[in-house]
């Protein structure tokens, strides 16, 4: 998987100052897959995000896209070249409308199939919508407008945050509604999550982060939500969770579970 990978973390340290956020991080998303990075407040979710859009640099280690290093591409060249973010807090524009919004979006576009009408196929919720103001939508509303107006760069890999930071369980099920349809149109995706469940029902892989590590990576067939549990809390790695409830039917692919050093 590695060779075919778009996105590859190898070794990968990020530091705040003296403070060190991530710690030999190695990832690697592959063209057209899912991948759920989650962990607890302070993981390093964000920060992996911000390395990867080019707004933190790594201290050690290298991020390549498509092939490329891009460890030291500043934020706009990683944008041209594919890599759209949407930040937790979604942060739209208040004054503007939801379809002036998805345009700002489309500027210095790459080619590919994102579409306003695209957007508005992959969001039904946002088609109603379009000439209300960003500031008078709903927390959801907001969040798939900021997530339409990512897709409106036609992005090779959409990293998304917290989408369901603040949002009621119905609304997160309507965001993520959208997820199939983004990934049919060969976008790659990487969600960063505190919500197990949907990260284990959106993507293929996940990888679960504590302090900076990661402490887990499988195919989320293959695990089971008790695994991901503890992992996440770090109690000890599979099985030490025996009171989280549904697991998911067992696959073919096995989990890795990684011992800190
Ligand atoms: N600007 C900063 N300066 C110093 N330390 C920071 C800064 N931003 C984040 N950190 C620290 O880096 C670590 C990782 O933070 P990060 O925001 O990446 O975690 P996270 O997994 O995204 O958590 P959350 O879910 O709370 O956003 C935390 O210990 C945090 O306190």
């Amino acid at each position: 998987m590695k060779d075919s990978a778009l996105l590859e973390l190898s070794g990968v340290d990020v530091h705040y100052g003296d403070f060190q956020a991530l710690y030999g991080l190695d990832l690697a998303v592959a063209e057209g897959e899912t991948l759920a990075v989650i962990g607890a407040n302070g993981a390093g979710k964000t920060t992996l995000l911000k390395t990867i859009s080019g707004l933190m640099k790594p201290t050690r280690g290298a991020v390549r896209f498509a092939g490329r290093d891009v460890s030291r591409t500043a934020t706009h060249k990683r944008v041209r070249g594919g890599i759209a973010l949407t930040p937790e807090g979604r942060r739209i524009f208040g004054s503007m409308t939801v379809e002036e919004n998805l345009k700002v979006g489309a500027f210095g576009r790459r080619p590919g199939p994102w579409t306003l009408q695209a957007v508005y196929d992959a969001f039904p919720l946002l088609a109603e919508k379009r000439t209300r103001r960003g500031g008078f939508l709903s927390g959801g509303e907001q969040q798939a407008t900021a997530i339409g107006r990512a897709l409106m760069s036609n992005p090779r890999l959409l990293l998304l945050d917290e989408v369901s930071l603040g949002l009621a369980p119905v609304v997160i099920a309507d965001i993520y509604a959208a997820l199939p349809a983004i990934t049919a149109k060969g976008t790659t995706v990487l969600v960063v999550e505190q919500d197990l469940t949907q990260a284990l029902a959106v993507a293929d892989r996940v990888q679960c982060l504590l302090e900076g590590r990661t402490v887990l990576e499988a195919s989320a067939a293959s695990v089971s939500r008790a695994e991901v549990a503890a992992a996440y809390f770090g109690t000890g790695g599979a099985g030490a969770a025996d009171d989280v409830p549904a697991p998911r039917a067992a696959g073919s692919t096995p989990v890795t579970i990684h011992k800190e050093a």
